[in-house]
């Protein structure tokens, strides 16, 4: 069989594999499971994302008194996590497959040398022909240092293993025009590189044990679409829809259509790692546009106003303009108290170079790792 991609992400959500009553939905992990063996003996490297260690977790055992929900989430998710990674450790047996557990936190993230550790961990696995399975270590991982949801994680996770593609199941067919139960709703086949329009359509509801619910899915596959990296939303609850959508076949969905470029490995983690910026450096308009040029362009101190909190070199800092919008994140060639000497240097150094520079929107990776 020839299917369209060679290495994807496949990210689950919580109500594609747990029932109402809280137990797994045993049936569904097992037809997922059988679809990504199908795809990884005919050449498909595969990471699974999966979600449902909490939802599963709450039918194994209700505590003896009243946790309050930090506990509640920990206890859950320590139960839940067992009994997921067993259903999907026997169900790829049986298929003749080996798969792994990766449980991991967003300060798994913060440094490049974390990212490349990381990176590192899946590239051994793949090699392996062992199917990764990630999920949030969501014991540890309770304090504003939590992924939003596992579509963030999944995000940074098909980006950094150089996925094709991303697939997020869900329990719905993909974005609608208005929030689905509405009689106007219709699915949106094709979300372009420039097309923002449907994220106002996104109400905040999420299915019982979702998280992030619609508006993160539609922002990270807006990320990864622009820097390359095709997302297809899909229903989890549709037979062999993974398989089909792989082999081209016609599966109602949405389809985040890729820009024709990539970034560069060390933008790539400079992207998502948007929550460890030490700081926030101002630049005045002239300096903005010629970042958001297409032009390979490096922040020069002459071009910042202002900055907010101290910074060392190698720190990750956050390029705003003077609205207050973001524009770009970059890692600094240097500390915060050399950037005025810099500015009246002769020949100033770049306190961002381009090569560690990612512009929100216009991306274009220069060099690898
Ligand atoms: N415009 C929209 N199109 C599609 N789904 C939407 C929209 N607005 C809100 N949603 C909600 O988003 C939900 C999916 O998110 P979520 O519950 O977090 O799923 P998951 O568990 O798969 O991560 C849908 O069940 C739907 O109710
Ligand atoms: N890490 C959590 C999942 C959190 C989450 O993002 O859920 P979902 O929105 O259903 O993908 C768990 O395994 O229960």
């Amino acid at each position: 069989m020839q299917f369209k991609y060679h290495k994807i992400t496949v990210k689950v959500g919580s109500n594609v594999l747990a029932k109402a009553d809280g137990t797994l939905n045993v049936a569904r992990i097992a037809h997922l499971v059988d679809q990504i063996s199908l795809l990884h003996k005919n050449g498909v490297e595969v990471v699974l994302v999966s979600s449902g260690a909490v939802a599963a977790g709450r039918a194994v055992l209700e505590p003896e008194h009243k946790l309050d929900a930090v506990s509640q989430r920990q206890l859950w998710a320590a139960l839940g996590q067992v009994k997921l990674i067993s259903r999907y450790s026997d169900f790829f047996q049986e298929d003749g497959m080996v798969c792994a557990q990766v449980l991991t936190t967003k300060e798994n993230f913060s440094s490049r040398r974390h990212y490349l550790n990381m990176k590192n961990c899946f590239t051994t696995l793949l090699e392996n022909k062992v199917i990764p399975i990630v999920n949030e270590n969501d014991t540890i991982s309770v304090t504003e240092l939590m992924f939003t949801d596992n579509d963030e994680l999944s995000g940074l996770i098909a980006s950094m293993v150089d996925s094709e593609a991303l697939i997020i199941l869900s329990n719905v067919d993909g974005v609608y025009t208005a929030p689905p139960g509405n009689e106007n709703a219709k699915l949106i086949q094709k979300v372009g590189i420039d097309d923002d329009e449907p994220e106002n359509a996104i109400s905040g509801h999420h299915s019982e044990f979702g998280r992030g619910g619609m508006l993160t899915k539609f922002r990270i596959a807006k990320k990864l679409a622009n820097d390359g990296v095709g997302v297809h939303l899909a229903n989890g609850f549709k037979d062999n829809v993974l398989v089909n959508i792989l082999a081209g076949k016609d599966v109602p969905h949405t389809w985040f259509e890729p820009a024709e470029k990539s970034a560069s490995g060390v933008k790539k983690w400079i992207a998502y790692s948007d929550g460890f910026a030490k700081a926030k450096v101002v630049v005045n308009a002239g300096a903005a546009s010629a970042l958001k040029s297409e032009k390979a362009v490096s922040l020069l101190p002459v071009g910042i106003v202002t900055i907010e909190n101290e910074f060392k070199k190698g720190d990750l800092i956050r390029i705003v303009d003077e609205s207050g919008e973001t524009i770009g994140l970059g890692k600094a060639q240097y500390s915060s108290d050399k950037v005025e000497s810099e500015k009246r240097s002769e020949k100033q150094k770049a306190l961002v170079h381009y090569d560690y520079l990612y512009m929100e929107k216009t991306t274009n990776g220069k060099h690898e790792d």
